[in-house]
């Protein structure tokens, strides 16, 4: 098997004097498309933040390409939880996906042909290309959401992080961008935070169980409702794991 893109071992992390990632262990190889859960206030974001390398662990190792977190940043495209920066600041659809774009630049470098390229490529992926010059103040959620998609792609990533996409987007939105996903799993190694318990499993390989402490999922298993309930603390719908050949339910979830 190929080296891992990701390698967590025993991974802690302390915030403010609380423990909030603790014995973390976890690889993620190339062609994955691994769903993180848990419940809020879980660690979710924290993992990510440690794997941008914009977070240190307290203990534990972290290679990302097998290097320091930090030192791959061009092959990874990160879709943050929230816009990083004000929605009403008067720039459009296409200047936010440039800005994908910056990791392959020299300091105050202009954008060139390639980066107008790659960037309008990026929204045609995303479905987004009529909007390319529309203000990002004057798109809705689920259309900005595939904008920041976007913005990840044109930086031509082998490695997608994405914090809830789904996140405050319609029924139809949310199909609309696991439809999106489904065909970038094809050629993008993918970490996927979501809340999406009901549906996650038709679309990843693996999924994840986070509450300060992981338990890995693996292809074939179901996840079932005891379990999930365990993990969010109240009743959730149950993750149908990909299970063609019997419903294997993991039992023994560690959760705090
Ligand atoms: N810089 C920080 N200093 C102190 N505590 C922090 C810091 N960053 C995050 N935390 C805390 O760490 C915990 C985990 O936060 P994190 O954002 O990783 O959770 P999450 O699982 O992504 O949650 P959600 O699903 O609500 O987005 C939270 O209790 C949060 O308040």
């Amino acid at each position: 098997m190929s080296e891992p893109l990701i390698v967590c071992e025993q991974l802690c992390v302390n915030l403010g004097g609380a423990k909030i990632l603790q014995g973390l262990s976890l690889s993620v190889y190339e062609g994955d498309f691994l769903a993180v859960l848990g419940p809020n206030g879980g660690g979710k974001t924290t993992l990510l933040k440690v794997i941008l390398g914009l977070v240190k662990p307290t203990t534990g190792t972290v290679r990302v390409f097998g290097k320091e977190p930090g030192y791959a940043s061009r092959r990874i495209g990160y879709v943050p939880q929230r816009l990083d920066f004000d929605r009403t600041f008067p720039i459009s659809a296409m200047e936010v996906v440039l800005m994908g774009r910056l990791s392959r630049k020299r300091l105050l470098q202009r954008y060139g042909h390639e980066d107008r390229r790659k960037a309008l490529e990026a929204l045609e992926t995303t479905g987004l290309a009529e909007l390319a010059q529309r203000r990002i103040g004057a798109l809705s959620g689920g259309e900005l959401q595939r904008v920041l998609i976007a913005r990840a792609l044109a930086g031509e990533p082998e490695l997608l992080l994405l914090d809830e996409p789904t996140a405050s987007v319609d029924p139809d939105m949310k199909t609309t961008i696991y439809d999106l996903l489904d065909q970038l799993k094809k050629s993008h190694t993918i970490v996927l935070v979501t809340h999406d318990t009901g549906t996650i499993g038709r679309h990843v390989s693996r999924i994840a169980c986070l509450n300060c402490t992981l338990d890995m999922h693996e292809p074939g298993s179901t996840l079932g409702r005891s379990a999930l309930d365990k993990l969010y603390g109240y009743p959730v719908d149950v993750v149908e794991h990909r299970a063609p050949q019997g419903h294997a339910t993991h039992q023994n979830h560690r959760h705090a």
